[in-house]
């Protein structure tokens, strides 16, 4: 019960915060004569819009979008108790600015390492020189042939032996549904886990086994986006006391540890008895190999924290851009269609593999334009991380004119850039990957990292992209030319409350085996 008190104590207090944020949306939507998109919050007695505000929590990306929308892409928020000093933005030219020209003034901060406190000292939470350090220690591993290599193999094998045939079981059921934000969870985790550890946990088997590292990591994600919007001395004294999600957290933390630790452990076994395993080209076990991680003596917390950040980033980023994805296609018939049309002749000289199947090899795609833009169109709508967090070290005021002062908590709202008309234009909530190709069809159009944000911009780029590319466009591929994805009719698709943008109800598919030239015939007239 106690638990229950807690929650509807973190409710209200992001409520507040919300509050705040939507009577502003709300007030400025009327004084543009556009009332017809505000939420539609109906005044109580004392209570006023809070009961509408907790209802509509999960819609805080759009609430935010039409505030950003309408109070020139920044909205500055001060109030009166401790933690709330906010400075929301979606502008490019603040973009610019916070991420690279005047990146030394705007770390994560100490808070943020707080909040993600699931992550330790690893990459994603560190600032300064030891996070310089770790990005050239994982940028060195992560980019050599060998490894590149080995994202190529591990996720084709993982199409090919996992992916495909789970979906032909799905399509071979009574009712051939299932979630296929489940799916590409359990499949992230499997690849992730293989190229970061060399281990495959068989997430993607059929019967989908319960995978309690999985469920862990949705509970402290959740948790963290909590503590986003929860007052930071709130959440503090909820973990003190160990209730409501500070307590399921606390849980989530363990369930991580023990699997890293065990992990590692096992390794550093085979790596004594056997010595290294040059063939090995997992991110553990380079990080074992490598003298300088050796001499650390924190060597085994190093490798922990660095490897469950790599772990974190990639199975919920990936996964959670494919999920989006595979609703776009179902949703844009037409897309879909040119997709398909564009594989067509690849699949043509390919040879069928198991159950008369075809995937594709990332050689094979890398030259494809349509597909490349249909990912990079897919992210700019659905940016798998939808807000990033900034502190401020010196005053400094912003391109767009505003002040910001040390103690004020930068959310950068990476949702609702690509939701932008001022930035994308007046299309820009449609799903049109023609808009990252030029007018004569040869080539990608330039768009700088400031606007499309999805891979963050400066000198913390994602640092999984071009990885996360190869795996997206393999899998894609993959699924798209074998099987007709369809959304159960009635399936509510929306954000859930997340650090990462999944959904809230899964994506509930039929699924359909295509058959002859798929090109020729799109899902909706199989
Ligand atoms: C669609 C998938 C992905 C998206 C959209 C994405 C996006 C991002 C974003 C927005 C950041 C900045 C986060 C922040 O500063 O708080 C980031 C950082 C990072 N990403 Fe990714 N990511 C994806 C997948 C991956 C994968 C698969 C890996 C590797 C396993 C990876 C590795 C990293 C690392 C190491 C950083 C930290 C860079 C730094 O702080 O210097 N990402 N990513």
């Amino acid at each position: 019960m106690a638990m229950d008190w807690f929650f509807i104590l973190q409710l209200l207090m992001s409520s507040v915060f919300l509050l705040v944020i939507l009577c502003r949306y709300r007030a400025a939507a009327k004084s543009k004569k556009t009332r017809g998109r505000s939420l539609g919050m109906t005044q109580w007695p004392i209570v006023g819009v809070i009961p509408a505000i907790v209802s509509n929590i999960h819609r805080i990306f759009e609430g935010v979008t039409g505030l950003l929308a309408l109070s020139h892409l920044n909205y500055q928020c001060r109030f009166w108790f401790a933690g709330f000093r906010y400075f929301i933005t979606c502008d490019p030219a603040n973009v610019r600015h916070i991420f690279t020209s005047n990146f030394e003034n705007y770390p994560k901060g100490d808070v943020f390492a707080q909040m993600f406190d699931i992550l330790g000292g690893g990459i994603f939470n560190s600032d300064g020189e030891k996070w310089r350090r770790q990005r050239t220690k994982a940028q060195m591993l992560m980019t050599t042939p060998r490894y590149r290599g080995f994202v190529e193999r591990s996720t084709l094998e993982k199409a090919e032996n996992s992916v495909l045939p789970y979906l032909a079981h799905v399509a071979g059921t009574a009712g051939a549904t299932c979630d296929l934000q489940d799916v590409f969870m359990r499949w992230s985790f499997d690849t992730t886990s293989k190229l970061v550890y060399g281990v495959d946990p068989g997430c993607l088997a059929i019967g989908l086994p319960e995978v309690p590292f999985a469920r862990a990591m949705d509970d402290a994600l959740r948790t963290v986006f909590l503590r986003h919007i929860i007052p930071v001395t709130i959440w503090k004294a909820m973990r003190r006391l160990d209730v409501g999600h500070e307590r399921k957290n606390a849980a989530a933390q363990r369930t991580a540890d023990s699997f890293v630790a065990a992990t590692i452990a096992s390794r550093r076994a085979a790596h004594r008895k056997h010595g290294a395993d040059k063939s090995a080209a997992d991110l553990l076990s380079s990080f074992i190999c490598d003298e300088e991680v050796a001499d650390d003596p924190d060597a085994d917390q190093y490798i922990r924290d660095m490897t469950l950040n790599l772990l974190v980033a990639g199975r919920d980023a990936t996964s959670s851009a494919l999920s989006w994805f595979f609703y776009l296609l179902a949703t844009n018939p037409r897309v879909e269609q040119k997709l398909l049309e564009e594989l067509a002749p690849i699949a043509a000289r390919k040879k069928p593999t198991g159950g008369g199947m075809v995937a594709f090899e990332a050689g094979e795609l890398k030259n494809l334009l349509y597909l490349h833009a249909a990912v990079c169109e897919c992210l700019r709508l659905y940016p798998s991380l939808p807000m990033e967090h900034k502190a401020v070290v010196a005053r400094d005021v912003l391109p767009s004119g505003h002040e910001v002062r040390p103690g004020d908590k930068i959310l950068v709202f990476n949702y609702s850039m690509g939701r932008m008309k001022r930035v994308w234009g007046p299309d820009c909530r449609e799903f049109r990957p023609e808009r990252w190709i030029s007018e004569d069809g040869k080539k990608l159009r330039y768009v700088p990292s400031n606007k499309f944000v999805a891979f963050n911009s400066g000198p913390r780029t994602c640092l999984g992209k071009e990885m996360v590319l190869v795996q997206m466009k393999v899998t894609v591929a993959a699924v798209a030319w074998n099987f007709a994805v369809e959304v159960v009719p009635g399936h509510v698709v929306e954000p859930k409350l997340s650090i990462i943008l999944h959904m809230k109800n899964g994506l509930l598919v039929r699924v359909k085996r295509r058959s002859g030239n798929p090109a020729a015939m799109t899902s909706r007239q199989q």
